[in-house]
């Protein structure tokens, strides 16, 4: 361990982001109601230009009328390349409820974008007196983004979770895909005449987690575009949960109850992950740093390891 001690992430069920567009507010009973635990109501890419004011109303209408419960509830404002963020942002503290949670700043490219965000959101927040502290997510969806993306993840205290965007980062990149995350036709070995899958996804979800883990951000996997595709979609979300993502977010209900199953730590992991930490105890206990668990190698890191699994059962054991 460096002398610098790595941060803990906010200690928060962050499974599942479901997303609705803001201006479908029949769809808001709908997210409150269901399983995820965090609520994303967009005024970005899935509302159109003309409904961008009403969306905004709809969502602070939402913030006072529907009951979110134990929901952590989320804006995704408009791009700071955009004509509207600064009004999203102004708008939402000004008028909505201390409901909100959270504000999600799309397409961030570098420091300042947050910087940007933080310094307007902490001005609102002293003149109407607003006792709840919004804290910040933001998705990496860009080129620039993933450049700068440990200077992000170090931008503002206020930042606690970071969303890869694999739409938006697909375009940036230039990638001849269409697809919104998952496997990818043409993106194989080739040995022997059979094809081998790799994942594209990959490079930019380890940096991702990565830099969130330096910082104590909690690291996200973004959409899975083909709903109909319930394996495809666990998947992504094994591949994400194998490499240190927390969650992924929903852009259908139906998505919801398999993002909790995949980030919701099996009662064979939990009950493994125990009786590593028993063993390890007993071997300390005679003077050891090293025993065997079901002949395999234990030592001291896989009490770490196994901690990281307790930890989050425990989190969501309530
Ligand atoms: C690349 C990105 O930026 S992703 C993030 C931005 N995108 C979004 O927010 C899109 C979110 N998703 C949606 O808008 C919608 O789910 C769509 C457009 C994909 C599909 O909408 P629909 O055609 O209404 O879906 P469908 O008919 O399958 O809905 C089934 C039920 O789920 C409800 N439902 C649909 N979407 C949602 C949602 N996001 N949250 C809660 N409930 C929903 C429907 O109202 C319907 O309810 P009912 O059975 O009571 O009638
Ligand atoms: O905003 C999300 C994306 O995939 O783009
Ligand atoms: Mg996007």
């Amino acid at each position: 361990m460096s002398f610098r001690l790595q941060p803990a992430a906010p200690a928060r069920p962050n499974r599942c982001q479901l997303f609705g567009p803001g201006s479908r507010p029949a769809l808001f009973e709908k997210m409150a109601a269901s399983a995820a635990d965090v609520i994303n109501l967009d005024l970005e890419d899935s509302v159109a230009p003309n409904d961008k004011a009403q969306a905004r109303r709809n969502i602070i209408d939402a913030s006072h009328s529907v009951d979110w419960g134990s929901k952590y509830l989320s804006v995704r404002i408009n791009g700071l390349d955009t004509p509207y963020w600064y009004r999203d942002v102004v708008e939402l503290l000004e008028d909505g409820s201390e409901r909100i949670d959270q504000i999600m700043i799309p397409k961030v490219g570098c420091a300042a974008d947050v910087y940007a965000v933080d310094a307007l959101v902490t001005a609102i927040e002293a003149a109407k007196g607003r006792q709840k502290r919004i804290s910040l997510e933001v998705i990496i969806e860009s080129a620039a983004g993933i450049a700068h993306v440990e200077e992000i993840a170090a931008s503002s205290p206020r930042l606690q979770a970071m969303s890869l965007g694999a739409a938006d980062f697909a375009a940036s990149m230039g990638m001849a895909t269409t697809g919104i995350g998952g496997t990818q036709d043409n993106y194989y070995m080739l040995r022997e005449g059979a094809k081998y899958w790799s994942d594209p996804w990959h490079w930019a979800q380890a940096a991702i987690v990565a830099a969130c883990r330096t910082h104590g951000i909690l690291p996200v996997d973004g959409p899975f575009g083909d709903f109909s595709d319930d394996e495809g979609f666990r998947a992504q979300a094994l591949r994400s949960a194998t490499l240190g993502m927390v969650g992924k977010w929903a852009i259908h209900p139906k998505q919801v109850a398999l993002a909790n199953e995949v980030f919701t730590p099996s009662e064979k992991a939990v009950t493994e992950a125990r009786e590593i930490l028993a063993a390890m105890e007993a071997a300390k206990a005679a003077g050891q740093g090293a025993a065997t668990y079901k002949g395999r190698l234990i030592d001291i890191a896989s009490m770490r390891q196994a901690e990281v699994i307790v930890r989050q059962a425990e989190l969501f054991a309530g």
